[in-house]
């Protein structure tokens, strides 16, 4: 069965009308990896957020957004804040925005950690410090007491993994995740991704620019533009012979930080690879 599945998605700004995503249909198996590419503005964002009903004010959606067969548009408010970090669990760009700026870390984790599961603060504290040792966070007591601004962008993404590695959500929803880190960080991180999934076997959508960091994490890939998928099928099959002619340009254009990261990762030659 799959994990996910949304069909005929379509967001909307309530106040002029304006459609934003369009009838967006896609699933999504246990395991795999989907990464969702476009352009800024073709409503990847829009589409994570709806499945998490994370959307701001003014923002409307429709379709039917299922998790392992149940309508989440059935659900309250509440069950839903109850799936969301639990069942859904959605890792950001800016690692800094996801974390309360006036408190340490570790409180931060503490209660996420409260509300879904009923584990003593001593037995929370050994996971979460198991985890953070995981994803080479290496001192996990001095990660915790610092506030999120005493800590940089690729260790807050690596707190937040370790978070999920924890929470073992069903399905794991990463927007950009490693957009503000430089080259050598991102691959770090991603390699973190790569070693979350093996472990949980949790369904991952990945939303990237970078087609090298979705070339080594996606097994499937969604083509957004203007708020429409214009291609989705298996990666290898996108990289290879791309149908619609955006994809081909998206693959083209991006080629050149592909080979960069290719270099970072195996050292092969800048020029050749
Ligand atoms: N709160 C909002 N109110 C009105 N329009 C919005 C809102 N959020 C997003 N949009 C618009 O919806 C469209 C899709 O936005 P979205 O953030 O999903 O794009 P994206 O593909 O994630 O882009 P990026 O790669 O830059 O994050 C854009 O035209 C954007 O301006």
């Amino acid at each position: 069965m799959n994990v996910l599945e949304v069909e005929h998605l379509n967001v909307w700004e309530e106040r002029s009308g304006r459609n934003l995503v369009r009838d967006s249909s896609f699933r999504l198996a246990q395991g795999e990896c989907l990464a969702i590419v476009g352009e800024s503005g073709s409503g990847k964002s829009l589409t994570c957020k709806s499945i998490m009903r994370l959307n701001r004010n003014g923002i409307r959606h429709s379709g039917r957004i299922a998790l392992n067969g149940e309508d989440l548009s059935i659900l309250s408010d509440k069950a839903m804040r109850r799936y969301r970090g639990r069942r859904l669990c959605m890792i950001m760009q800016n690692g800094m925005s996801a974390f309360d700026p006036s408190r340490p870390i570790g409180a931060h984790l503490q209660e996420t950690l409260g509300i879904h599961y009923d584990w003593s603060r001593a037995e929370r504290e050994a996971k979460l410090a198991a985890a953070m040792i995981a994803v080479g966070l290496r001192e996990p007591a001095a990660v915790m007491s610092r506030y999120p601004f005493e800590l940089s962008g690729g260790m807050l993404q690596r707190v937040m993994i370790a978070l999920a590695l924890v929470l073992e959500p069903d399905v794991i929803i990463a927007d950009e995740p490693t957009t503000a880190l430089d080259a050598v960080t991102a691959y770090e991180v991603v390699e973190q991704f790569v070693r979350l999934r093996e472990r949980l076997r949790s369904a991952m959508i990945f939303v990237s620019h970078d087609l090298g960091v979705v070339r080594r994490i996606a097994d499937n890939v969604l083509v957004m533009k203007d708020g429409e998928i214009v291609e989705q099928g298996a990666a290898r099959e996108i990289f290879s012979g791309a149908r619609h002619p955006y994809t081909r340009y998206l693959v083209s254009s991006k080629e050149t930080l592909s080979r960069h990261y290719k270099w970072l990762m195996g050292g092969v030659d800048v020029a050749q690879g």
